[in-house]
C-alpha cells in the first residue's frame, strides 16, 4: 500500500484528486482534521509518515510545505506540487508525461515532481513536438490565446462566479506577465517570450488554447497537414492525448471534455490563405489538474 497526504486537500486540485484516487487500488490517503489542516507541525508529522505528500496550495504555501518536508531529512516524502511555485526550479521534473519520450520514465523516478499548469499543458502539448521537429524555430513570434472555466481560479473565483454571478467574459492578465509564460516558454522550446492572452468565462469548467500560424513565416514553409502529421507522429499511442481532425463547421466549445482527463488537439487551415490554427481542448480541472496529477501520482508511485 502506498500512503499519500493531500495538502489543501479542501481546494478545487485537492478534492479532485481525492475524487479520483479513490477508484485507484493500493492507495490510503491519509488527512488532517479540519481545525489542524493549516497547521505546520501537524503537517510535517504527516509528511513524515507517508511516500508522497501532494501540494494543491497557493505557491507560498506550497514553498512552506517544501521546506517542512525538506527539514525531514532522510525522512522526506516524495513531493507532488500542483502549484506553481517549482514548474521550472532547477531538481524538479516537470508533470507533463508526454512531452518527450522518455519523460514518464522520468517523473517516475522523480523526488520532486511539477504538475504543470492548465493553459502551458495545452499550449506545450501543441508546441513541443513542432519545435523538437524543427517545423516552429524556438524564436518564432508565438501568441497564445485561451479561455477557461471560471474553477481555474480556485475556490475565490469560483464564489465570485457562483454567488455574485462574474463576467460572462474577460480577458485579464494584459499586463503580458502571467505566471504561466516562464514554464510555457521552457517546455514548448521557446526562446523568444510568447504573447500569452488568457479569459475566462462564465461556465465552470473547460478550456481552449489556441495559437493562430501564418504558415509561410515557417521555415521550409510546411503544410498545416506537416504540423498535424508531426503531432500524430508524437501522440501515437498515448492514452490521454488525441489529435483529432477539424470537424467540418469550423465551430469548437471548451467544455466537451469536462470530468475526463483528456486532451484534444486539432489543426485548423486555411491552405488559399496559408494560414493555421493550432487548439487544445482539455478540462482545466482534469489533464489541466487534478487528473494530470493522478497521472503523476500513478507513475510515481508505480500504480
Ligand atoms: N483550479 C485549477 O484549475 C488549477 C489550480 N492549480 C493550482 O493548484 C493549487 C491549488 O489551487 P486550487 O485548488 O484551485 O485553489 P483553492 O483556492 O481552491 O484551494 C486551495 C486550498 O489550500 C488551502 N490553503 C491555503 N493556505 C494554506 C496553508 N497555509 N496551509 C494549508 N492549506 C492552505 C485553502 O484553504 P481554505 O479552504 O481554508 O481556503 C484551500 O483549501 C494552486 O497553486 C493553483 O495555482 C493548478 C492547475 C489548475
Ligand atoms: C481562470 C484562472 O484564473 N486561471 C488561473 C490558472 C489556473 C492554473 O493553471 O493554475 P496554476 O495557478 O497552478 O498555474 C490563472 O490564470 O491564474
Amino acid at each position: 500500500m502506498a500512503t499519500i497526504f493531500i495538502d489543501g486537500e479542501a481546494g478545487t486540485t485537492g478534492l479532485g484528486i481525492r475524487e479520483r484516487l479513490v477508484s485507484v487500488p493500493g492507495v490510503v490517503l491519509k488527512s488532517l482534521s479540519g481545525d489542524r489542516r493549516k497547521d505546520p507541525a501537524a503537517r510535517r508529522d504527516l509528511m513524515a509518515e507517508v511516500d508522497l505528500v501532494v501540494l494543491c496550495l497557493p505557491d507560498d504555501a506550497a514553498k512552506e510545505s517544501v521546506k517542512l518536508a525538506c527539514d525531514l531529512g532522510d525522512r522526506a516524502p516524495r513531493i507532488l506540487d500542483a502549484s506553481t511555485a517549482h514548474r521550472v526550479a532547477p531538481n524538479w521534473v516537470y508533470g507533463f508525461p508526454e512531452m518527450v519520450p522518455g519523460h514518464a520514465e522520468a517523473v517516475a523516478k522523480a523526488r520532486q515532481v511539477a504538475n504543470p499548469g492548465c493553459y502551458p499543458t495545452g499550449a506545450i502539448a501543441l508546441l513541443r513536438p513542432l519545435t523538437d521537429a524543427g517545423l516552429l524555430p524556438p524564436d518564432h513570434p508565438v501568441t497564445v490565446n485561451a479561455v477557461s472555466g471560471y474553477s481555474g481560479g480556485g475556490k475565490a473565483m469560483i464564489e465570485a462566479h457562483e454567488r455574485d454571478g462574474g463576467p460572462a467574459f474577460e480577458l485579464y492578465a494584459l499586463g503580458l506577465a502571467h505566471k504561466h509564460v516562464p514554464e510555457l516558454m521552457k517546455y514548448a522550446g521557446l526562446k523568444r517570450r510568447p504573447i500569452f492572452v488568457p479569459s475566462v468565462g462564465h461556465f465552470r469548467q473547460g478550456m481552449l488554447v489556441s495559437i493562430p500560424l501564418h504558415l509561410d513565416t515557417l521555415p521550409g514553409r510546411p503544410r498545416a497537414a506537416d504540423l498535424s502529421a508531426a503531432l500524430v507522429e508524437h501522440y501515437a499511442g498515448s492514452d490521454l492525448v488525441s489529435v483529432v481532425a477539424p470537424e467540418a463547421d469550423g465551430k469548437l466549445e471548451p467544455e466537451a471534455l469536462n470530468d475526463t482527463d483528456r486532451l484534444e488537439l486539432r489543426v485548423y487551415a486555411n491552405e488559399v490563405a496559408r494560414h493555421a490554427v493550432l487548439v487544445a481542448r482539455l478540462d482545466n480541472l482534469g489533464k489541466g489538474a487534478s487528473g494530470a496529477a493522478v497521472q503523476n501520482i500513478r507513475l510515481m508511485l508505480g500504480l
